[in-house]
């Protein structure tokens, strides 16, 4: 790859990122962040502002002193302690650079740093000339760029060139800039600069609007050869570009973009967890790319269009960014064909498409109850469906149970009755002693409850009951299965599925273990 082709990625993730409130890393859990960063291939890690802190200083060093293959960089504003510090910070680097910076607009140079423009100019050369003395490699940014007149940000960065910065990094400190705008600023430092030739042109973009991806891209699509960024988006305020988004945006829509990164993209996944866990920052589960729902399906109609063809739906592959595939998840927007192919997976083959039928309805009456429907809802699903295909004499139809402090609970329930509706009701020392005496009273199974069990089937509040009811007549004894997010009806289906198979007549005269 030519240096032309090549859009070097700078993380900030361990400087800007950690300007995130709450953000705050250790000196190690920088340098694992920083061996993550290394493997993922990006071309250099800002890891601190030495200046800042005796345990940012020890941590720009430590990272400094264990990273080999990414170039490491220190920030330093345009003065002689903050220079030298980052200096003494990456003495030992393998690959080091000092990025100095000081702003240009006009309100922080008068507001802020209380400087005429003549005495920003003056400093930044300064400073860039201090950092060469001490090291090859440095970066110059001008601050708050985005909002700087183009007159004097020209004067400023074709001095800063002379004076022997090698990157000129162009920052939307604020996120005040759209795409248009910002790719056309671009395009304009870079023709009337005369000595622009002689640095890589950088961009740094903030997500106040929203727009540091869409801005970055911008800023490449007019000629800038290096994105600074970070992992999941982290940094001030609503946070910097994200490197994820900015390294697949390039990938997968090579022909627009005449450069592309060195990246490990696999590896992007791995970044974003470790990150993720270190600040505590959660990432969005619609997060682009490393959102746990990037690649994920519910509707049915995206779900045949991704098992037909992925590409109808996905413009990346999951394993491409280190997710292990992408995911089909059954919820109340599925279709049949989905449902289909998670019960093939599953291994669970049913005899007919009447018995597919009933499952998917039983699948669509749940996940109006539940938001997410697990592997396990399924094999519960589907004994049913099976259960409620073979011979059944009873159904339950309806139910209300009521259980009130200091009132004996009652139960009423409508069931069919070899297809006819019978109602019945009746007290019970609790809600489910109620129901079953009630089932029994329509039913007169005649039978001896023996073992009344419950299980969730997954977890959370909404998870499914499942059910195992256990009854005996005349030495035969049946279980009787039912699931449902409400455990008492879960109950009721269980006493019903029980009595079906006490009411079929029994093929064999003992206990077997196919009825158990
Ligand atoms: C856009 C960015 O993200 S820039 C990086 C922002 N990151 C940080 O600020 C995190 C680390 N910062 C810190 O730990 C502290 O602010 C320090 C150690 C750098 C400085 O602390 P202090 O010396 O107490 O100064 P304080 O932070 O209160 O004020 C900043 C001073 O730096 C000056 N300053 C700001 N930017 C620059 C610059 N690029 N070059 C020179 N001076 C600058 C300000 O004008 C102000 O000067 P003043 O004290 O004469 O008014
Ligand atoms: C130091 C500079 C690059 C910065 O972080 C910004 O302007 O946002």
């Amino acid at each position: 790859m030519s240096a032309k082709d090549h859009l070097i990625i700078f993380d900030t993730t361990l400087r800007d990122g950690e300007q995130s409130p709450g953000a705050s890393m250790t000196r190690d859990e920088k340098v694992r962040i920083a061996k993550a960063l290394e493997k993922l291939r990006v071309d250099v890690i800002e890891a601190g502002f030495p200046i800042a802190s005796p345990g940012d200083f020890e941590a720009v060093k430590a990272v400094a002193e264990t990273i080999k293959d990414s170039r490491v960089c220190g920030l330093a504003r345009a003065l002689d302690a903050d220079i030298d510090r980052a200096g003494e910070a990456l003495r030992h680097a393998n690959a080091g650079r000092i990025h100095t910076f000081i702003a240009t607009s006009p309100i922080h140079m008068e507001k802020k740093l209380r400087m005429t423009p003549d005495q920003v100019l003056e400093r930044a050369v300064y400073a860039v000339k201090r950092a060469r003395n001490l090291i090859d490699d440095v970066e110059f940014s001008p601050e708050d760029a985005g909002r700087s007149e183009i007159d004097f940000l020209c004067r400023v960065l074709e001095a800063v060139i002379d004076a022997g910065a090698r990157t000129v990094n162009i920052p939307d400190t604020v996120g005040y800039n759209i795409p248009d705008q910002f790719g056309a600023l671009i395009a304009t430092l870079r023709a009337r600069i005369p000595n622009a030739d002689k640095a890589i042109f950088s961009v740094h973009c903030h997500n106040d609007l929203g727009l540091a991806t869409a801005n970055s891209l911008a800023a490449v699509r007019n000629g800038a050869r290096q994105v600074e960024c970070t992992i999941n988006g982290l940094g001030e305020r609503a946070g910097n570009a994200a490197l994820e988004e900015i390294v697949m945006a390039v990938r997968t829509r090579r022909d627009l973009f005449d450069c592309d990164t060195r990246l490990d993209t696999t590896q992007i996944m791995n970044c974003s967890r470790l990150v993720s866990g270190i600040t505590g920052f959660a990432v969005q589960p619609n997060k682009a790319v490393v959102g746990a729902n990037a690649f994920a399906h519910e509707s049915g109609i995206h779900q045949d269009g991704v098992l037909k063809h992925r590409e109808t739906y996905e413009i990346m592959r999951a394993q491409d960014v280190g997710w292990s595939e992408n995911r089909m998840v059954l919820g109340k927007h599925s279709g049949r064909n989905a449902f289909r192919a998670r019960l093939q997976e599953l291994g669970v083959v049913l005899s007919s498409e009447e018995e597919l039928n009933a499952a998917f309805a039983r699948f669509k009456e749940l996940a109006d109850k539940k938001h997410e429907i697990f592997d396990e809802d399924l094999q519960a699903l589907v004994t049913e469906a099976t259960l409620e295909t073979a011979n059944e004499r009873v159904k339950l139809i309806s139910m209300r149970v009521c259980s009130e402090t200091g009132e004996t609970p009652s139960a009423s329930l409508v069931l069919a009755l070899d297809g006819e509706e019978r109602s019945g009701t009746s007290a019970g020392s609790g809600p489910v002693d109620a129901t079953f005496k009630a089932i029994e009273g329509i039913v007169q199974s005649g039978s001896t409850l023996k073992l009344y069990s419950v299980n969730a089937i997954t977890s959370g509040t909404d998870a499914q009951g499942e059910v195992t009811v256990r009854l005996e007549k005349g030495g035969r004894i049946v279980n009787g299965q039912g699931a449902d997010t409400d455990i008492l009806v879960a109950s009721a289906k269980a006493y019903i599925n029980a009595c079906n198979k006490i009411l079929h007549p029994a093929k064999r005269a003992h206990p077997q273990a196919s009825d158990v």
